[in-house]
C-alpha cells in the first residue's frame, strides 16, 4: 500500500560498485529483508529482481539502473540500481545524478579496485554522500581491515572503521558494533535476524582500543566533541551519529561497515546506516538550472509547493508496460493526466500513469512528489536527461554529459521485413541509451551502430535480435577513429564558381584554419571583414564546415579540434546563392584538412590488469604485442600483481579471450577510454 513518507522519512540511495562486488547480491538482499521480495534471489541462479532483462540473467551483469522503491523501520527507500561495468559508465553518471546518498560496495579480497576509483571519483563530482561496505568477508583471503586501507590510500578518503569482525572467512559469524559496544552475530546463512549479544571475552580489549580509535577520530570531525574529547568528557552515542551523518553529508568521512551479502551477514546493519548517515531529500543542496527564456539561474528548493521541477534520467522500453520514463521530482509535484512542459524540447505531454515500482509489483498513483522517484508512461518525446516542468515557471536542468563512443559496427538486416523491424529497434534503443549512437555511412549505405565498447555493441545486437526479433548480419567491431590536422594553415582561399547557362553559381571565402586542444570538437568563428560577404550567407558557410567535418579526407573519419576562421571572400550581385557559398565552404574546408598535415586519431585505453604472480611475464608479453605502454606496476595481496598500461582500443579487442586462456582464467582486467592519441599505423580496422 502506498504510504506518504515525510521527505526525512525518504533516502534516494544508490548501490554502486566494481563489476563482480556484489552490488546485485547485496541489492537482493536489501530487498529480501525490506520485505519486498518473498523468494530471495540469487545471482548465480539467475532469479534476481533488479536484473530483469535476459542478458543480464545470462550473463550475471547488471546492465539497466532500474529504480525500486522499499521500506525500512518507516523509511521509504528509493533503490537505483547502478551498474558496474566500465562500459556502461554513463549509466553509473546518470544514477549518481538523482541520488542523494551511494552505498558502496568493494570486495573484501581485492579491496579498491580500478573501476571503484573511477566510479567514487565520478561520486565525488557529483558530491553524493557515501557509506562503504566491505562485502565477501565469507571469501578466503577477505579482509575488513586491509580493504580499509585500500579506502584510505586509494582514494583519498577518510574512512571510519565502524566495527571489528568476528571470525576469518569460512569462519565469518558477525561483527562488532564499536559504537554500541556489542557483538551481532547471524546463527545461519538464510537470512535470519542478527542476534545481539556481549562482545566475547577475547575481543573484548581490542574492540575497547578500536572503539577509542573510532570516537577520537569522530571528535576530530567536530569542533564542539573535541572539546569535549579533549577534556576527557564522554562522548554520547547520538552525538557520535550526529557527527558521523554532519561528515558524510560534507564528504569529510566516510563510515565503513562490513559483511557478506552472500551469506546474509551483515546486511541489516547496513540498511540502519542507509538510515542514520545517508540524507533525506530534505538535506541535499537545492537543485539548480536556467530559465530558458532568459538564461538567468534559478535555484529550486525541495519542496511541494514550489513549480514542478523533475528531471528524466532512465527511458525504459517495458514490454508490458511500453515505454516507461524514470524520474526524481526535485520541487512541487507530477500529476497523472495533467499536461507537463519538457523545457528541454519545448513541447507539452500528457503525463500518462504514474506508477511506482516495487521489486514485486507495481502501483499507480495520482502523483509523485518532490523529492520523489517514479516512473511514468505515455511520454512518447521525452528522452533522459530532459527537464519536465511547468509551462509557466519553466527551467531546464544541466543535460547529462555523455561519453563520445569509441567503437562501432555495421549492421545490415537479412530482408526487408527486418529492415523496419531494425529501424524500430535502433530507434527504441538509442532513446534508452545516449552513449548508443546510429548513422547510415553515406559511401556504403550501411547502418552503423557506435557505442562505448565491445561488450556494449554485443549486448545491443543482442537486444535487437531477442526483444525485437531482428535477423541480421554484424560486422567486426571497428574503432572509431578521428581525424585532424596538426599545424595551421593561415589561408584557404576558395572560389566556387559556376557556369551554367542562365544564373550561375558564385560563391567565395577564405578561412584560417588550425589546431585546436583535444576535446574541442570544431570550432567556427566568423571575424568576416564588413560588407565582402553578405550575413544571409554566413549559415551556409557555417552548415558547408560543419557538414565537411563530418568525414575526413584520410579515411573518412570524423575531424576533431580544428578552428575554422572565416575572414575574408566575395560574392556576386546575382549568381550567388546559400548553396554556392555552402558548396564553397566545404571544399574550403577539404582543401585546409589537406593543408594541415592531417593526422588520424585513435582512441587509448587506461587499462589494469591483475595477475597472480606466475604469470606476469606472459601477460607483459601480451600486452607489448598490443602495442601497450606499460605506466606501472603495483603488488596486490595474495601474490599478484597489477599492471596499469596505455592500449590502443584496436589492440584490446578479444584481449578477454586472450587473458583468460593465458592465466587460466586468474587475470582480470579492466580498461576505460583515456584520451585521443595520434596514429601512423595503416588502418588494420
Ligand atoms: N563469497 C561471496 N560471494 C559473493 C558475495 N556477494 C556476492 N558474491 C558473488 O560474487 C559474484 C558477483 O556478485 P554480483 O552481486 O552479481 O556482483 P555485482 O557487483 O552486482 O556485479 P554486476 O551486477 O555484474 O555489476 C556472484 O557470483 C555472487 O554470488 C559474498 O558476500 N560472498
Amino acid at each position: 500500500m502506498t504510504r506518504e513518507y515525510p521527505f526525512e522519512r525518504m533516502r534516494n540511495i544508490g548501490v554502486i560498485a566494481h563489476i563482480d562486488a556484489g552490488k546485485t547480491t547485496t541489492t537482493e538482499r536489501i530487498l529480501f529483508y525490506t520485505g519486498k521480495t518473498y523468494k530471495m534471489g540469487s545471482v548465480d541462479d539467475g532469479t534476481t529482481v533488479t536484473d530483469w532483462m535476459d542478458q543480464e540473467r545470462e550473463r550475471g551483469i547488471t546492465i539497466v539502473s532500474a529504480a525500486i522503491t522499499t521500506e525500512w523501520k518507516d523509511y521509504q527507500i528509493n533503490l537505483i540500481d547502478t551498474p558496474g561495468h566500465i562500459d556502461f559508465t554513463a549509466e553509473v553518471q546518470r544514477s549518481l545524478r538523482v541520488l542523494d546518498g551511494g552505498v558502496v560496495v568493494f570486495d573484501g579480497v581485492q579491496g579498491v579496485e580500478p573501476q571503484s576509483e573511477t566510479v567514487w571519483r565520478q561520486a565525488d563530482r557529483y558530491n553524493v554522500p557515501r557509506i562503504c561496505f566491505v562485502n565477501k568477508l565469507d571469501r578466503m583471503g577477505a579482509s575488513y581491515s586491509y580493504s580499509i586501507q585500500t579506502i584510505r590510500e586509494k582514494l583519498g578518503a577518510n574512512p571510519l572503521q565502524m566495527q571489528i569482525q568476528i571470525g576469518k572467512e569460512a569462519d565469518f559469524k558477525g561483527v562488532i558494533d564499536l559504537l554500541n559496544m556489542k557483538a551481532i552475530f547471524w546463527k545461519d546463512e538464510m537470512g535470519s535476524e542478527p542476534v545481539v549479544e556481549e562482545i566475547p571475552a577475547d575481543m573484548l580489549e581490542d574492540a575497547k582500543e578500536q572503539r577509542a580509535v573510532l570516537v577520537e577520530r569522530i571528535a576530530e570531525l567536530d569542533d564542539n566533541l573535541v572539546v569535549k574529547f579533549l577534556e576527557g568528557e564522554e562522548i554520547t552515542v547520538p552525538e557520535l551519529k550526529a557527527a558521523i551523518r554532519h561528515a558524510v553529508l560534507t564528504n569529510t568521512a566516510t563510515p565503513v561497515f562490513c559483511g557478506s551479502s552472500l551469506k546474509n551477514k551483515g546486511v541489516q546493519l547496513l540498511l540502519d546506516a542507509v538510515i542514520d548517515y545517508l540524507p533525506s531529500p530534505a538535506e541535499v543542496p537545492p537543485v539548480k538550472g536556467t530559465d530558458p527564456h532568459t538564461e538567468k539561474e534559478i535555484v529550486r528548493n525541495n519542496s511541494l509547493d514550489e513549480p514542478l521541477c523533475a528531471l528524466i534520467f532512465k527511458i525504459v522500453s517495458d514490454p508490458y508496460a511500453g515505454r516507461m520514463a524514470y524520474f526524481r521530482v526535485y520541487s512541487g509535484k507530477l500529476e497523472q493526466g495533467v499536461m507537463a512542459y519538457n523545457s528541454s524540447n519545448q513541447k507539452k505531454e500528457r503525463v500518462g500513469r504514474l506508477i511506482r515500482v516495487y521489486a514485486d509489483h507495481r502501483e499507480d498513483l495520482a502523483e509523485i512528489g518532490a523529492g520523489d522517484i517514479g516512473a511514468v508512461l505515455g511520454l512518447k518525446n521525452a528522452s533522459t536527461g530532459d527537464t519536465i516542468c511547468s509551462a509557466h515557471d519553466p527551467i531546464v536542468l544541466e543535460r547529462i554529459a555523455f561519453p563520445e563512443p569509441v567503437i562501432f559496427v555495421a549492421i545490415e538486416p537479412k530482408t526487408l521485413a527486418d529492415q523496419d523491424k531494425l529501424a524500430n529497434a535502433l530507434q527504441k534503443l538509442s532513446e534508452e541509451d545516449p552513449t548508443f549512437r546510429v548513422h547510415v555511412d553515406e559511401n556504403t549505405g550501411q547502418t552503423i551502430i557506435s557505442g562505448m565498447g565491445e561488450l556494449h555493441l554485443e549486448i545491443l545486437v543482442d537486444r535487437m535480435m531477442r526483444e525485437f526479433g531482428v535477423q541480421a548480419n554484424v560486422g567486426k567491431p571497428r574503432v572509431s577513429f578521428r581525424e585532424t590536422i596538426t599545424r595551421k594553415v593561415p589561408k584557404v582561399d576558395y572560389k566556387y564558381a559556376k557556369q551554367t547557362g542562365g544564373h550561375g553559381q558564385y560563391g567565395h571565402v577564405v578561412f584560417s584554419m588550425e589546431p585546436m586542444e583535444q576535446g574541442s570538437g570544431i570550432k567556427f568563428e566568423n571575424k568576416i571583414t564588413k560588407g565582402s560577404v553578405p550575413t544571409e550567407y554566413f549559415k551556409a558557410v557555417e552548415t558547408g564546415v560543419k557538414e565537411a567535418a563530418e568525414a575526413g579526407v584520410i579515411a573518412g573519419y570524423p575531424v576533431t579540434d580544428v578552428l575554422v576562421t572565416f575572414y575574408d571572400g566575395s560574392y556576386h550581385e546575382v549568381d550567388s546563392s546559400e548553396m554556392a557559398f555552402k558548396m564553397a565552404a566545404t571544399f574550403a574546408f577539404r582543401e585546409g584538412i589537406e593543408k594541415g598535415s592531417p593526422t588520424l586519431l585513435q582512441p587509448i585505453m587506461g587499462v589494469e590488469v591483475v595477475i597472480p604472480d606466475e604469470y606476469l611475464g606472459d601477460v607483459l608479453g601480451q600486452l607489448s604485442s598490443r602495442k601497450a605502454e606499460i605506466t606501472g606496476m603495483e603488488p596486490k595481496p595474495g601474490n599478484a600483481q597489477a599492471v596499469h598500461a596505455n592500449v590502443p582500443l584496436a589492440g584490446m579487442f578479444g584481449y578477454a579471450t586472450d587473458l583468460r586462456s593465458a592465466t587460466q582464467g586468474r587475470g582480470v582486467f579492466s580498461m576505460e577510454f583515456s584520451h585521443y592519441a595520434p596514429t601512423t599505423e595503416e588502418i588494420k580496422n
